[in-house]
């Protein structure tokens, strides 16, 4: 008989709207059984996904499915980064970046059968200050942003936008000094994003041309912010263009040192991370394994 490959499920039941038992029915009913021997974990608490995602690829599982947001999408990829384990996802939060950006469908059953064709292929993933992050990371007002979102109980994209818009205004560029590409900058930073994809989630395009492949960061640095330059950004971000010089700046390199004269949040894939003075943010090339459609 031959042997079925090796799949985990790695549900985070707080992530999404769909009950336990529903999540387990579909997979039941959409995941390829002749295919696949799976099982399912459940987190029990925030970065929980890590240890369980490394001890499945250490018991040999082929396919660790992230089941959630990006959040959890980054705690399982970062357990599994630099192993042979690939990493699926099904989509199951608000934003979703990493699945949109490799084209992984946002239903459950056309997410599965991506699982069923497991067709595998390699990305690369990102660092800032030593934290993992697959889809951006950023600091200034991004970060503060993921840290009022944190704290919110209500979770969503109509929220997400009624915070940018109440907060976008009010928010004070700080000046930092940057080296990319062996150049320095000392400018003043409302946003400096790290783009590993190229949108934040929910189809908002920070960095329209980043291929998650080729080995570099795509930072886009705003240097302020006023009326007209938010309209000309928000726009651009979500018909997926380059916004025009005045309103932002892009950069294509596979490091960035940044050294801010006052403490600046951060943050990776969302997840807010605290503030910090100095950044190091780089590239790590082809580190994990991911399915794609
Ligand atoms: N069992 C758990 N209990 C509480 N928190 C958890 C648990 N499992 C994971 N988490 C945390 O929940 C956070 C949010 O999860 P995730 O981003 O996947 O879902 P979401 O909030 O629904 O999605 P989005 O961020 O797109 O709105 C993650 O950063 C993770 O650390």
């Amino acid at each position: 008989m031959s042997q079925r490959t090796k799949v985990r499920f790695i549900i985070n039941p707080t992530s999404g709207t769909k009950s336990r038992k529903d999540v387990e029915a579909l997979i039941r009913e959409h995941l390829n059984q002749d295919k696949y021997a799976h099982d399912i974990v459940y987190t029990e608490r925030a970065g929980h996904a890590p240890d369980l995602a490394r001890e499945a690829a250490n018991q040999g599982v082929a396919i660790v499915v992230a089941v959630g947001g990006d959040g959890t999408v980054n705690e399982v990829a970062r357990g599994l980064l630099h192993t042979e384990a690939a990493l699926a996802i099904l989509p199951k939060g608000s934003g979703n970046g990493l699945a949109r950006h490799l084209g992984i469908p946002m239903g459950l059953d056309g997410a599965l059968r991506v699982i069923n064709k497991a067709n595998i292929t390699t990305i690369d993933s990102g660092q800032i200050n030593g934290h993992p992050f697959f889809t951006t990371a950023g600091i200034g007002f991004d970060a503060y942003i993921s840290s009022v979102f944190a704290g919110n109980k209500k979770r969503g994209l109509q929220t997400y936008v009624e915070l940018v818009m109440k907060e976008v205004l009010n928010y004070k560029h700080l000046p930092v000094i940057a080296s990319i590409n062996g150049n320095t900058l000392d400018t003043d930073c409302f946003v400096m994003a790290f783009a590993n994809a190229a949108q934040y989630g929910n189809n908002a395009y920070i960095a329209p041309n980043a291929d998650i492949q080729d080995g570099l960061l795509d930072v886009c640095l705003v240097r302020r912010l006023d009326l007209i330059k938010a309209l000309n950004l928000s726009y651009c971000m979500l018909t997926k263009q380059l916004a025009n010089a005045d309103s932002a700046e892009y950069f294509q390199t596979d490091r960035v040192n940044v050294q801010a004269e006052e403490e600046m949040m951060y943050h990776a894939d969302g997840d807010y991370l605290g503030k910090a003075q100095t950044f190091e943010v780089s590239m790590v090339p082809q580190s994990l394994r991911v399915l794609v459609p």
